[in-house]
C-alpha cells in the first residue's frame, strides 16, 4: 500500500498486492474477488482518510450533512480529476466538491430510472463492459481499485500533497507515445475500445484514463471550469460540462494521445482505468438530460465557469520517478547493435535511450491472459514476449519504430539487484553446460546481438523467408559460421577438428549440417571443491578461476559439447570429441567427459597421472634396495623376445604376464579372477591394520583379504628398453576412455570408446598414498560429507605378513586422483580385474593396483571392477552403498528393495531370508529369482 501511494501507479508496484489488483481485473470480476486483496480494499474505503486535507474535505462535506459513504468516492474521483490538486479542491469553501457530490448523486438517480435502457446497451456493447459487467454496476468496484492505484485517500495511503512525480514521467510518456498512436495490450480493450462511443447529444463526459490521470488531468480540471460553458476550442476542452453540448470527437482523440507506449501494454492499471473512462461514459450519458440539482448547495456555490481556475498543464520537467527494478538491465538499440562485427555496442542500463519505452514487469500467470500476439498487439505492431519463473520475468517488448526492450524484474521479497556480469556469467555458463554446440565465442551479450540482427533483417528485407525449419536453420548457420569463426581464430589449423552431425539438434531430417569444431586440445585440471555438488563445482570452478589455464583456454574450452544420450547412437559418439581432457594432458590420450543427462560437469578433483605420498606413507623407492634378483639389469631391448625369462618375469607367477601385444596371458589372468570371486582365497591377519587404524581397544576379528598375485614389471634397473614387453602399466593409459554421468544412478562412470580384448591394461588406481590411520583419520572428518568413496586399501600383500605398526597402505583419490576413481562397482561379474604390479619397489608392501579387462569388452561398455564389498560389512572402507551394478550375481540385492526390477520379489526376499539363504548360499540372484516366483504365485 505504502509502495502503491509512493509510486501512485499500480503498474509500478510488483509486490503480491498488485498481482492481486491485476487478477481482478483480469477475472473480470472484481466483485467476485474474495481474495484478502479485496477485503483489504473494503476495509481501505471504510476507512478514514489519514491525509489532512482529505479528513478537512470529508469534514466539510459532513457539515453539509452529507455521508461519508457518498463523500469519498466524490472526492476520490474529484481528487483525480483535479490533477491531485487540493487547491482546487478546496477552493470555495470545497465548492468543487459540493458540486461533483451532487452531480453524482443526480446522476445515481437519473441512472436508476434509466436502468434497463443502459442495461441494454452495456450489454450490446463490448466496449461498455467493464471486467465482464456492464459498466454502469461498477462504479463502487472501480474506485477501490483505482484507490490502490493511487494509493490516497484511505487507511493511511498517505495522500500526496504533491502530485507532480509520477505524473510527470506519464505525461512525458503520453507525448513520446502521441505520435505513434499505439494501442493498448489489452485483449479486452483493444483499438476498438479507444473509439468513443457514441455519446447522445448532452453533456461531454468526464474523460479519465489511466493516461489522463497521469497527464496531471491536463484536460480535467479544465472541464470542471467549463461546467455549464459551452465547450472550449483549444487544449482548456472541457471534460465536465452541463447543458447541451454537441458531443465532441474531441475525446477519442485525448484518447488515443494517452495511449501507452507499446512497451506499456503490461501496465496493471490500465484496463482499470479504461474501464473507468467507459463506465463514465456510461454512467453520464444522460446527464445532459438531467437536471443537476444539488441539495444542500444553493446554486450559486456550484461551479461556473471561470476561467481562472483552469489548469493548465505545468511543462514540468521530465523526472524519471519510476522505481528501480523498472529500468531494463540491459537495452539493445538496434541502430547500435547492428552497426558492425564487433557487435558489443548494446548499452547496458541504457534508459534513457529507451525513454519512450515503458514496459511492466508482469506475472507470468496474469501475462498468459494476453499473449503477445493479441490482436490488439497486432493492430498496432506491438510485439510483447514475456517469460515467467518463479516471480521473476523477462520481458522483450518491441515497437514498430524498432525499439526493443529487455526487462527482467523480480517481485520476490528477498530478491536484490544482482550484478550484470553475475548474470551473464551464470547464464552464460548453463549454455556451455546445457547446449550441443557452442560457439567458442559463444557470450549472452552476443545472443542479444542476434536477437536485435534477426529483429532488423526480418522486419526488413527477408522477412517473407522466416518459417518453421528455416529459422532453425538460420540459427544453426549463425552457429555454424560464428563457431568456424571461432576456429579459425582460435586455431587456424584444420587438423583436430571433427565434423559434429546436427542431427541431435531437434532439427528436421533436411536440415542437417554440420558443424566443425576444435578437436580436443586443451587440458582442463578441475579444482579441488565442491566435490559433491557438480553445479556447485561448476560455478567455484567458474568462479574461482581454478581451471587451469582457463584464462587462456576459456574459449577452446567453451567449444564442451554435450549431447541429448536419447538422441545418441554409437556412431554419432564416433563422431563427437570433446574439448575436454579430464587428465589435464597427463595422460597419453585425451580422456573426455560427457553428461547426456544432466549436462553437468564432474565434480572437481586434482587429476594426477601417479601416486603421491600424502603425509606419513612410507614408499621407498630407491635403487638401493631393488636388488639383484628384483631386476634385470643383463636384459636387453625387450625381455620378452628374449627365450627365457627375465629375473623380473620369474617374480610374477609362471613367468612374464604380458604377452607380446601387452594383455595379461589367458591364465594369469583367470588364476586373478577366480582369487578375486572366492572368497577361499584370503588371508586373514591376526591384528590387522585396518582394525589397528582405528585407534582403539577393541579389535574386530579380521574379514580377510585375497592373497592376489603380483605382477613384476621391469624397471630402471633393468637392462631391457622402455619398449620391453614387460613395462606394461608404467607406460600408462594407452585406450580411449571416457568419463560418463551413468543413468543407473551410480554417478559418474569410466567407459571405452573402443573394443577392448580380455587381458588389456586400462589404467591404474591413482590417488595420494595414506597409511591405514590416515585414511581411518580423514573417514572420520569427512563422515557424511562425500557422496562416493574413493580410497582403496592395498593390502594384496598382507598375507605375507610383512605389514608393520600403521606401514599399512591406502590410496585415496578423492581430491587427488586419475580416471580410475571413476570406476564404479560391479558385483562379480565385473568386466576388469585388479591385479597389483610391482614397478619400482620390489616388495609387497607397496605396489600399484592395475587394471585390466577380465573379458572383451566391447565400445561404450562401462568399465567395473568388484570393489570386493561385502555389504553387510558396514566397517568395510568403501562405505556401503546401495548397489546398482545391476549384476545378476549382485550382492546386494537382498538389501535392495528399490530402483531394482524384481522389487516386489525381493520384498517376499524380506519375508523368507531363511529360504533364500538355505537355497542359495552364495547368494546368487538367479536362483533366488527362480524361488520368489514361485513364492510369487503361491502367494497369489
Ligand atoms: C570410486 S567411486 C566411483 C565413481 C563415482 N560413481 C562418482 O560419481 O564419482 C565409488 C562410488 O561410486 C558409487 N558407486 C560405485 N559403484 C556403484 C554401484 N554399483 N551402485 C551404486 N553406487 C555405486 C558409490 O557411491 C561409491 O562410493
Amino acid at each position: 500500500s505504502q509502495i502503491c501511494a509512493d509510486n501512485r501507479a499500480l503498474n509500478s508496484f510488483k509486490g503480491p498486492l498488485a498481482v492481486h489488483v491485476q487478477k481482478c481485473a483480469e477475472n473480470k470480476a472484481p466483485n467476485s474477488y474474495k481474495g484478502p486483496l479485496a477485503v483489504h480494499v473494503q476495509k481501505l474505503s471504510a476507512m478514514p482518510p489519514k491525509n489532512p486535507r482529505a479528513k478537512a474535505a470529508l469534514k466539510a462535506m459532513k457539515d453539509l450533512g452529507i455521508s461519508e459513504e457518498i463523500i469519498k468516492p466524490v472526492l476520490k474521483k474529484l481528487y483525480i480529476l483535479y490533477g491531485k490538486n487540493w487547491e482546487l479542491i478546496e477552493e470555495e469553501n470545497y465548492r468543487a466538491l459540493a458540486d461533483a457530490i451532487f452531480e453524482h448523486q443526480e446522476t445515481e438517480a437519473a441512472e436508476k430510472k434509466t436502468k434497463s435502457k443502459n442495461s441494454d446497451v452495456c450489454y450490446q456493447s463490448p466496449e461498455l463492459l467493464c471486467f465482464g459487467y456492464p459498466l454502469r454496476m461498477h462504479s463502487h468496484l472501480l474506485l477501490p481499485i483505482l484507490k490502490q492505484q493511487d494509493g490516497e485517500l484511505d487507511n493511511g495511503a498517505q495522500v500526496p500533497d504533491e502530485p507532480e512525480r509520477p505524473l510527470k514521467r506519464l505525461r512525458k510518456r503520453c507525448e513520446n507515445a502521441a505520435g505513434s498512436s499505439i494501442s493498448n495490450s489489452s485483449p479486452r480493450l483493444d483499438e476498438t475500445s479507444l473509439k468513443r462511443p457514441k455519446v447522445e447529444e448532452g453533456l461531454e463526459l468526464p474523460e479519465i484514463t489511466s493516461r489522463q490521470e497521469s497527464q496531471e488531468m491536463t484536460v480535467a480540471p479544465q472541464s470542471v471550469a467549463n461546467k455549464g460553458t459551452e465547450a472550449q476550442p483549444d487544449s482548456s476542452e472541457p471534460l465536465y460540462r452541463h447543458g447541451k453540448q454537441p458531443a465532441k470527437q474531441k475525446a477519442s482523440t485525448i484518447l488515443e494521445q494517452v495511449e501507452p507506449s507499446p512497451l506499456h501494454a503490461g501496465d496493471h492499471s490500465q484496463p482499470h482505468a479504461r474501464d473507468y473512462i467507459l463506465h463514465s461514459d456510461v454512467c453520464h450519458k444522460d446527464k445532459g438530460k438531467q437536471p443537476m440539482s444539488p441539495q444542500n448547495i444553493p446554486k450559486e456555490r456550484r461551479l461556473t465557469p471561470d476561467k481562472s481556475i483552469l489548469i493548465k498543464p505545468k511543462p514540468e520537467p521530465f523526472t524519471d520517478d519510476v522505481p528501480h527494478e523498472e529500468i531494463p538491465i540491459a537495452v539493445i538499440l538496434p541502430d547500435q547493435a547492428f552497426s558492425g562485427a564487433s557487435g558489443e555496442k548494446i548499452s547496458a542500463r541504457n534508459a534513457h535511450a529507451m525513454e519512450s519505452l515503458t514496459s511492466q514487469s508482469m506475472n507470468g500467470e496474469e501475462h498468459s491472459a494476453s499473449p503477445p500476439s493479441s490482436p490488439s498487439m497486432k493492430k498496432t505492431g506491438l510485439e510483447l514476449a514475456n517469460v515467467s519463473e518463479d516471480n521473476a520475468t523477462l520481458e522483450i517488448a518491441s515497437s514498430p519504430s524498432g525499439d526493443v526492450k529487455i526487462l527482467l524484474s523480480c517481485d520476490r521479497p528477498d530478491f536484490h539487484v544482482p550484478s550484470m556480469e553475475e548474470v551473464l556469467k551464470y547464464v552464460e555458463d548453463k549454455c556451455l553446460r546445457s547446449f550441443k554446440i557452442i560457439d567458442p565465442k559463444f557470450s549472452l551479450m552476443t545472443v542479444m546481438r542476434d536477437v536485435c540482427e534477426r529483429y532488423l533483417e526480418l522486419g526488413t528485407a527477408s522477412n517473407n523467408t522466416t518459417q518453421g525449419s528455416e529459422n532453425i536453420e538460420n540459427t544453426l548457420d549463425v552457429l555454424k559460421e560464428s563457431t568456424a569463426q571461432g576456429n579459425l581464430d582460435s586455431n587456424s589449423s584444420d587438423l583436430g577438428k571433427v565434423c559434429l552431425p546436427l542431427r541431435a539438434l531437434n532439427g528436421p531430417a533436411e536440415n542437417h549440417c554440420s558443424i566443425v569444431l576444435p578437436a580436443p586440445q586443451i587440458p582442463i585440471s578441475i579444482p579441488l571443491n565442491a566435490m559433491d555438488d557438480p553445479l556447485q563445482a561448476d560455478k567455484s570452478t567458474a568462479e574461482n578461476g581454478c581451471w587451469e589455464n582457463v584464462e587462456k583456454e576459456e574459449e577452446m574450452n567453451r567449444s564442451l559439447v554435450t549431447v541429448q544420450q536419447h538422441q545418441l547412437t554409437a556412431d554419432d559418439l564416433k563422431f563427437i570429441h570433446f574439448t575436454s581432457d579430464i587428465s589435464n594432458g597427463e595422460e597419453n590420450f585425451k580422456i573426455t567427459v560427457v553428461d547426456e543427462i544432466n549436462n553437468i560437469i564432474p565434480p572437481s578433483f586434482h587429476y594426477i597421472p601417479q601416486n603421491i605420498t600424502y603425509q606419513n606413507a612410507y614408499v621407498n623407492v630407491s635403487l638401493a634396495q631393488i636388488g639383484e634378483e628384483d631386476c634385470c639389469p643383463m636384459c636387453i631391448g625387450d625381455c620378452l623376445s628374449s627365450t627365457s625369462s627375465c629375473a623380473c618375469a620369474c617374480q610374477s607367477v609362471g613367468g612374464f604376464a604380458y604377452t607380446m601385444d601387452g594383455l595379461v596371458k589367458e591364465s594369469f589372468l583367470e588364476e586373478c579372477i577366480s582369487i578375486d570371486r572366492c572368497s577361499k582365497r584370503h588371508s586373514y591377519c591376526k591384528e590387522c591394520p585396518l582394525e589397528r587404524s582405528k585407534n582403539d581397544d577393541i579389535l574386530e576379528p579380521c574379514k580377510g583379504h585375497p592373497m592376489r598375485r603380483f605382477i613384476k614389471e621391469c624397471w630402471r634397473r633393468c637392462g631391457c628398453n622402455k619398449q620391453c614387453g614387460n613395462r606394461v602399466v608404467q607406460r600408462g593409459i594407452t585406450c580411449n576412455l571416457q568419463v560418463f554421468f551413468t543413468n543407473e544412478g551410480k554417478g559418474w562412470g569410466l567407459r571405452t570408446l573402443q573394443d577392448l580384448p580380455k587381458g588389456s591394461f586400462i589404467c591404474e588406481y591413482v590417488g595420494e598414498i595414506l597409511t591405514t590411520g590416515e585414511l581411518y583419520e580423514r573417514s572420520m572428518q569427512q563422515l557424511g560429507v562425500l557422496k562416493h568413496s574413493y580410497s582403496v586399501v592395498l593390502d594384496a600383500g598382507w598375507h605375507s605378513g610383512v605389514i608393520k605398526g600403521d606401514d599399512a597402505l591406502c590410496l585415496d583419490a578423492t581430491h587427488y586422483g586419475n580416471i580410475a576413481r571413476f570406476i564404479n562397482h560391479r558385483c562379480s561379474d565385473a568386466n576388469l580385474i585388479q591385479i597389483p604390479v610391482e614397478i619400482e619397489t620390489p616388495n609387497h608392501h607397496y605396489y600399484h593396483l592395475a587394471f585390466f579387462t577380465a573379458r572383451k569388452v566391447d565400445a561404450l561398455e562401462e568399465l567395473t571392477w568388484d570393489y570386493g564389498i561385502d555389504f553387510d560389512d558396514s566397517d568395510h572402507h568403501v562405505k556401503a552403498f546401495q548397489c546398482k551394478c545391476g549384476s545378476e550375481y549382485c550382492r546386494n540385492m537382498k538389501r535392495t528393495n528399490q530402483a531394482c526390477n524384481y522389487c516386489s520379489l525381493i520384498m517376499l526376499a524380506h519375508a523368507f531370508p531363511y529360504i533364500v539363504d538355505r537355497e542359495t548360499p552364495v547368494a546368487k540372484r538367479k536362483d533366488k529369482i527362480l524361488l520368489f516366483y514361485v513364492l510369487t504365485e503361491v502367494l497369489e
